[in-house]
């Protein structure tokens, strides 16, 4: 169930991701009173959430959450709650509700289960998830052979949340220690939002598609399942 809309330019996928996660949140306020928003974080998605922080939604009844984070804290370099205070709940979305990864504990292992309660409060399913993608096939913090992977791939997990440590290889700089959504907390969302842009990571997103080997490439577990529709935006 994966739709393909690729685009030209990314300005025009800019524009029409904001307005697709727009129309899946409003969506979701018309239904039941409020949305959930699960944004990732990274180069990519950035100018997407600039575009929708401008946009005149009803956001104080969006809650917005992280799909995953580096086990830093917001003043520290890699912090996706500091990236996503930045760019996204700013002008109308500042008004949003904003629930972050990130607890006091030492570890994400010891941080686990505070996160997994927070993120079950949440108002489910979500209303749209916006995912990236590595060169390594990696989404989310779902990196290929990381410590607690597997685990974390399993759909019938009962968890939204989990600690992983990705392999340094994996990662670019520092940051191994992650918590991230499961695929079980991904496929919470009722529409999944695959972002991508430029010809490398169309090149791994066409190989993800060939095989089914999730441990070696994550995204696959996304692509390949068959419960939630995926759309992967794509512009040079
Ligand atoms: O926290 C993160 O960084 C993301 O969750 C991560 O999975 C990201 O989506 C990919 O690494 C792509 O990142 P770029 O958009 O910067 O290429």
């Amino acid at each position: 169930m994966v739709e393909e809309k690729f685009f030209p330019d990314r300005e025009r996928l800019i524009q029409a991701l904001a307005h697709d996660c727009a129309c899946d949140l409003q969506k979701g306020i018309k239904e039941r009173g409020q949305a959930s928003f699960l944004v990732s974080g990274g180069s990519t998605p950035e100018p997407v959430y600039r575009e929708l922080s401008k946009r005149p939604l009803p956001w104080a009844r969006i809650n917005v959450a992280l799909v995953d984070e580096r086990w830093v804290d917001k003043s520290e370099s890699g912090s996706n709650h500091a990236f996503i205070e930045d760019c996204l709940l700013q002008n109308c979305a500042a008004a949003a509700p904003f629930l972050g990864m990130k607890t006091p504990h030492a570890t994400a292992a010891e941080g686990e289960a505070d996160c997994e309660r927070a993120y079950g409060e949440l108002p489910r399913p979500f209303d749209v998830c916006v995912l990236g993608m590595g060169n390594d096939g990696h989404t989310a913090s779902l990196f290929p052979h990381a410590e607690g992977l597997q685990a974390a791939l399993d759909p019938a997990s009962a968890k939204l949340c989990s600690a992983i440590t990705a392999k340094q290889s994996a990662v670019t700089g520092k940051h191994t220690e992650r918590m991230t959504l499961t695929l079980a907390g991904i496929l919470q969302a009722r529409d999944i939002k695959l972002l991508i842009t430029g010809d490398e990571k169309l090149k791994v997103y066409r190989e993800a598609l060939l095989d089914s080997d999730e441990l070696t490439m994550p995204v696959r577990s996304i692509l390949k399942q068959g419960l939630k529709p995926v759309t992967v935006y794509w512009a040079p």
